[in-house]
């Protein structure tokens, strides 16, 4: 028969702050609790579920769901259900059945622990004590959930990962050029919201070809372990959700597109966040979408928070893009029409910012015509304010700075898109090296010639050639090989094509050219990588991976490892067009493009596999191309049409679109080529210039608010730089149990001792534990080296262990003082504020766990002011646990008093601790809440639901501060002995 009956009250043993549990149901397997205070419900097996009923005794003081207390006298049970009997605040005599007690009410286990004589280590205590010190300083913290991740610290990164985890449920897309950090900026998002308790599960959907690499960085660098999920281990999970068994999963874009069943799985769980990479191939047209906008669109609708990422947003088309903008926010998103129109505003607006750099200015007419700039776009009193004390001659720098600072915020946050995309492009982030382009001009092999000339011949031939290879125009003409290939069945085809195609001996010759440096070679098709490295196999000896769309997971890592491998690896790895996508490969600065893309967004993503962060020369682009062939069209197309190998200019997707059509006509034709080359070049002049005036501009000034970023570097490197850790480090190491050798150079090896503690995250008894650093700089050198900050998970698990266990919450010492007669007592009383409150409020930002620290003597006069918790602490010694329990038994009573006296002093605490809670939460709420109703009058980017959702957990925050209790988290006491 069970212990537990419906109507009980039970507490969490590890998760105190969930408040009093109810007992909602129970079978002989599991039971139920409802935690009213945090809305939380939760089932555990009945067999070892981590719960301690609540029953209290004479002398408790206990508090009624309806707000009265009452002095327990005595108890009684009535069907499994205690009722308590006592006098309330009045003197009246009153029944109060267990299921009326409030929800917030505290549970005292150190007051409990310590009466029935279990004490701890005198050095738990004084950790516990201390963990709570630092966890309460990093709680408040602004960087908090940025600081731990080992990566650079970069501006717009940091910017974009601040500004969007302030957000309510955040629906963004995060559209940074090719290499810029998308992946770094998703997994910050995603490390802060779970650190802050805004987010417990994600849902990650990756192209197939990234899915390791994903799984690599976010374990690598943001310490988070995500579950891989495909068939395969989903068909092990027969009977249950396989989507049920991580909090954050990794499942490849195909497998789950294709898979109705998966799908239907996937929605059936409760995300808080989907993150969806290479989003540009979410394919969405007027007349159909496709399998995945589809699957995204129904998850997109139910998860709260969404982060799409793609490097070309509108390689699919602009109006496939706005679709993927509707994912993000359908109501705002209707209408592509009144999008464009929006996008041509945004001229206005740049010219406003950049007006405001010209006030005040030298000349009353400059001073005229920049104002009117910014008068065209403004229209509230508080920017017409501000912009007053920019005009006016009498405001000192300062203050002119000031006002110019929030106009250009005001401006950007009104009127921008900045809300829902992100883009940062390598012109403003800087620091990027050059791009070198090699072209080599080849003789056109006769196979292909026979083929090319026979289509400018006859006008027909493309018809019944597409027929026959079953390719697409204009891929027959820029990818010969795969046009002779698909060409088989023609005798004269037998031969393969690597025998005789020129760009293959001229590839062996770059090889050995370039000495001892690696190329990376990417041809279009996946047929051309797999025969081109068979071709450098058989003509060369030279032994080079493919990477491709086909293959498995593991056989794609092998060959990316291969080919990462300094000492070993290989010179050369073949890639896939497809395969290659969203890769790092910024170790290699020689890229081959074996042939050429046919949109400029894929060239783009092609050099962006080295154009990354990281990479550290200029980058070498080799293109063969074949003399008078479409290929060397389309060349010149790139290069004098709108000069791609230079720099991304993010307006090949338009320029694609408005002349993709004539150029695949004038691969044939030279005069056609020469004219549409003109015509590419003068709308490339001319969006180039509206993108810098407008849009574009507008999204740089978005994408990284340099002030900000700054604030948050400064932010971290505090942390980074915290004194404090090292010595709480060593501390905590040894309480738990970890051994730590000092291997130099700032690295430490951390092991489990055999006394170690068991289930500390990287630390398995038997086994070697893991090397780690303070510092970010060493840990960015060494891929092996974790970095040890206040969020690595070993030290979050170490203070975790301490504020919600019992771990040293009690404790007995002993104190030689020649100032103190021996034989007195003295307690120590730690007492906490709890606050329960759901998490997504993320109460801790404004009243993170608070100690209140009460030192009695035995006359109960309060010391705490006059002896430091350190000065105490560094004099105390201790004691063997027997005597210890003795000591407690003989003086039960006084211990009682002086128990209930440190309360009624903790007491007199609150207040001011409440009042400094709730004034922090209303400035920074107050802001926000402002900034975005004045927001949403101007821009529709401003969610109806976020305006309300802010509003409403300012209220919520309200009163769970308002509720604020004190607990007794930890009690020591001190027992005086004479000096001799
Ligand atoms: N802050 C950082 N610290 C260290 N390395 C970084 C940082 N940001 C980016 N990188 C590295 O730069 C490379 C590119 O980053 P990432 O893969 O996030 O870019 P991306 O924008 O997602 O690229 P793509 O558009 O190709 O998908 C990666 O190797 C990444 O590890």
């Amino acid at each position: 028969m069970s212990e537990f009956s419906p109507g009980q009250r039970w507490i969490s043993d590890g998760e105190a702050e969930l408040g009093l549990g109810t007992v909602l149901n129970c079978d002989f397997r599991t039971v139920t609790v409802l935690f009213a205070a945090s809305e939380e419900t939760r089932t555990y097996s009945v067999r070892q579920a981590p719960l301690t009923r609540v029953a209290f005794g004479s002398g408790d003081r206990i508090q009624s769901a309806e707000g009265w207390q009452m002095l327990v006298d005595d108890s009684k049970e009535e069907r499994g259900l205690i009722v308590y009997i006592g006098e309330d605040d009045q003197g009246q005599l009153r029944e109060l059945p267990e299921a009326q007690l409030a929800d917030t009410m505290q549970f005292d286990q150190a007051r409990d622990r310590l009466l029935t004589g279990q004490v701890d280590r005198n050095d738990w205590f004084n950790l516990r004590f201390r963990t709570l010190h630092h966890h309460n300083r990093i709680e408040q913290n602004p960087a908090l959930g940025l600081a731990g991740p080992k990566v650079d610290l970069i501006d717009h990164q940091l910017y974009i990962a601040d500004e969007i985890t302030g957000r309510h449920a955040p629906r963004v897309l995060l559209a940074d050029e090719v290499g810029l950090g998308k992946t770094i900026e998703a997994g910050l998002i995603l490390h802060r919201l779970l650190l802050t308790g805004r987010a417990e599960r994600a849902l990650i959907l990756v192209p197939d070809s990234l899915t390791h690499q994903w799984l690599v960085e976010l374990l690598r660098r943001f310490a988070l372990k995500v579950t891989l999920l495909d068939e395969h281990q989903s068909q092990a999970h027969s009977d249950g959700n396989p989507f049920e068994t991580g909090q954050l999963v990794l499942a490849s874009q195909q497998w789950l597109f294709n898979n109705p069943h998966r799908q239907a799985q996937a929605e059936a769980c409760d995300w808080d966040m989907l993150i969806v990479d290479e989003a540009h191939h979410l394919d969405w047209t007027p007349d159909e979408q496709g399998p995945g906008y589809s699957c995204v669109e129904r998850l997109s609708t139910a998860i709260d928070g969404v982060l799409l990422l793609t490097a070309t947003p509108e390689q699919m088309g602009l109006e496939s893009h706005f679709a993927r903008l509707r994912l993000l926010d359908p109501d705002r998103y209707q209408d592509l029409e009144r999008f464009k129109a929006e996008e041509a505003g945004y001229v206005q607006v740049a010219e406003a910012i950049d007006a405001l750099d010209a006030l005040p200015a030298a000349t009353a007419a400059e001073s005229a015509a920049a104002r009117a700039r910014i008068d065209a776009v403004i229209d509230d009193a508080d920017s017409q304010a501000l912009l007053d004390t920019l005009a006016e001659p009498e405001s000192d720098d300062a203050q002119r700075e000031a006002a110019r600072r929030q106009l250009t915020e005001q401006l950007l946050d009104r009127h921008g898109t900045g809300r829902v995309m992100f883009r940062n492009s390598r012109r403003h982030v800087g620091g990027f090296p050059s791009r070198e382009l090699h072209v080599s001009e080849l003789a056109l092999p006769s196979a292909y010639r026979r083929v090319l000339r026979r289509i400018e011949r006859d006008e027909d031939y493309l018809d019944e050639l597409l027929i026959e290879t079953g390719l697409d125009h204009p891929d027959v003409l820029i990818y010969p090989d795969a046009m002779y290939r698909a060409l088989g069945e023609d005798p004269l085809n037998a031969e393969p094509w690597w025998q005789f195609d020129p760009r293959v001996t001229w590839l062996l010759e770059q090889l050995t050219e370039v000495g001892d440096d690696k190329m990376l070679v990417i041809a279009h098709d996946r047929d051309t990588a797999l025969e081109l490295a068979e071709g450098l196999r058989v003509l060369g000896g030279v032994h080079a991976p493919v990477f491709h769309e086909g293959l498995t997971l593991v056989e794609r890592d092998r060959a990316a490892a291969a080919f990462a491998d300094d000492e070993d690896g290989c010179q050369v790895l073949v890639c896939s067009e497809i395969g290659s996508e969203g890769r790092n490969f910024q170790f290699c600065r020689h890229l081959v493009m074996f042939d050429l893309p046919q949109h400029p967004d894929q060239l783009e993503q092609r050099i962006g596999r080295l154009d990354r962060i990281g990479q550290q020369h200029a980058i070498q682009l080799h293109v063969p191309v074949f003399e008078q062939s479409p290929g060397a069209r389309l060349l010149r197309w790139y290069r004098e049409g709108m000069d791609a190998f230079s720099a991304p200019h993010g307006v090949g997707s338009e320029l694609f679109d408005a002349f993709g059509d004539e150029l695949a006509e004038a691969l044939l034709d030279e005069e056609s080529l020469e004219e549409l080359i003109t015509e590419t070049r003068a709308l490339f002049d001319t969006k180039l210039k509206e993108r810098e005036a407008g849009r574009n501009r507008l999204l740089e000034h978005n994408a990284c608010r340099p002030a900000r970023a700054a604030k948050v570097i400064e932010a971290i490197r505090e942390l980074d730089d915290d004194k404090a850790l090292p010595r709480y480090l060593e501390q905590a190491l040894d309480i738990f149990g970890v051994d730590s050798q000092d291997l130099g150079g700032n690295i430490m090896h951390l092991q489990p001792s055999p006394q170690m503690l068991d289930g500390l995250p990287g630390l398995v008894k038997g086994e070697d534990g893991f090397s780690a650093t303070l510092s970010r700089a060493q840990a960015l050198a060494r891929d092996d080296v974790q970095h040890l900050s206040w969020e690595h998970p070993l030290v979050r698990e170490m203070m975790a262990r301490q504020l919600d266990g019992n771990m040293g919450n009690t404790a007995l010492a002993l104190l030689k003082h020649p100032a103190i007669p021996g034989g007195r007592l003295m307690t120590e009383l730690v007492f906490r504020t709890h606050c329960p409150a759901p998490k997504k409020l993320h109460v801790n930002r404004f009243l993170p766990a608070t100690a209140v620290r009460v030192l009695l003597d035995e006359a109960g006069s309060n010391l705490s002011s006059k002896v430091s918790f350190g000065g105490l602490a560094k004099n105390l010694t201790k004691v063997k646990k027997a005597v210890a329990r003795d000591l407690i038994k003989d003086r039960h009573d006084q211990l009682r008093e002086l128990l209930t006296q440190g309360e009624q002093e903790a007491e007199r605490e609150l207040p001011s601790i409440v009042e400094a809670a709730q004034t922090r939460m209303r400035e920074t709420l107050d802001g926000e809440l402002s900034r975005l109703k004045a927001l949403s009058r101007h821009n529709p980017a401003v969610r109806e639901d976020e305006l309300k959702a802010l509003a409403d957990t300012r209220a919520a925050l309200d009163s769970a501060i308002e509720g604020t209790r004190l607990r007794l988290d930890a009690v020591r006491v001190i027992v005086t002995i004479d000096t001799d």
